[in-house]
């Protein structure tokens, strides 16, 4: 069964046309790629699903239900996370009260609430910081503060989480470790969509790469029929390759 169904989205600034009639679908437990050459409209495609961007055309279909219109908050209530390209903890605040802040209730009436320290440390042990809980976030080395935000997203216990660039900044280490820990994600039945800009850390990971084009949808398959589709390859030839 399909998770998230993304039907002829389109998305305009203005005059430009960042999402063009787009359409792809995620079933239950992988792991798509989304990738295409810079500034082709994955993250917009992101923000349209999360609500963080109204949309101009088009529908998204979560579990069945229509979300198109939601807020953030009411699709992260539905078990949609994103783990955005930026890193924006807050650096007067230990990593254990960032991962706590994702948990509170979303109301300025609400005197409680949010995880329980145990909470907590699960969220931090799933993505392997649990010994930096107390520590302040601008003492992390990169690596440790782009988990943090994953430990973020996982707090919300999300059932789809989408992953903008998860392994930009990484070293080759790190980027294993954390394709590693995404194969756990998944083997705990969570479904995920990740956006890079090549298939770089990808290749092993994804069962299903699509790829994006000015907006539009090019091309979807395995990551070895990706890798040799000519018109992926064309569509790179200006860029960094893939
Ligand atoms: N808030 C915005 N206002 C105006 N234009 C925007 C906005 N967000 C994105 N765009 C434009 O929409 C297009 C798609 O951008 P987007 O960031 O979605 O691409 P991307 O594929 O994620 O790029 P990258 O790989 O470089 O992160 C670009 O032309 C970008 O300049």
């Amino acid at each position: 069964m399909s998770v998230l169904e993304v039907e002829h989205l389109t998305k305009k600034f203005g005059g430009l046309v960042a999402v063009d009639d787009f359409s792809f679908e995620v079933d239950e437990g992988e792991i798509v790629g989304l990738i295409g050459p810079n500034g082709s409209g994955k993250s917009t495609v992101f923000n349209c699903i999360m609500g963080i961007y109204g949309v101009t055309a088009g529908s998204i279909r979560f579990n069945g239900t229509d979300i198109t219109d939601d807020s953030t908050h009411q699709v992260v209530n539905k078990g949609l996370s994103r783990v955005s390209q930026e890193s924006n903890p807050i650096d007067s605040m230990s990593v254990a009260g960032n991962i706590k802040l994702f948990t509170l209730p979303n109301s300025i009436v609400s005197l409680r609430g949010g995880a329980s320290q145990a909470e907590i440390y699960d969220y931090a042990s799933r993505i392997d910081i649990e010994d930096d809980l107390q520590e302040m976030p601008d003492e992390l080395p990169h690596a440790d503060v782009r988990r943090l935000e994953i430990a973020k997203a996982l707090a919300t216990e999300p059932e789809l989480m989408l992953l903008d660039e998860p392994f930009a900044g990484m070293n080759q280490a790190e980027i294993g470790e954390l394709a590693a820990q995404i194969e756990r994600f998944r083997e705990e039945g969570m479904t995920m969509v990740v956006v890079d800009h090549n298939m770089g850390g990808l290749m092993e990971l994804v069962d299903r790469v699509v790829v994006l084009n000015n907006g539009d949808f090019l091309a979807s398959g395995t990551p070895e029929e990706i890798a040799e589709d000519d018109a992926v390859q064309e569509a790179y030839l200006a860029g960094e390759g893939l």
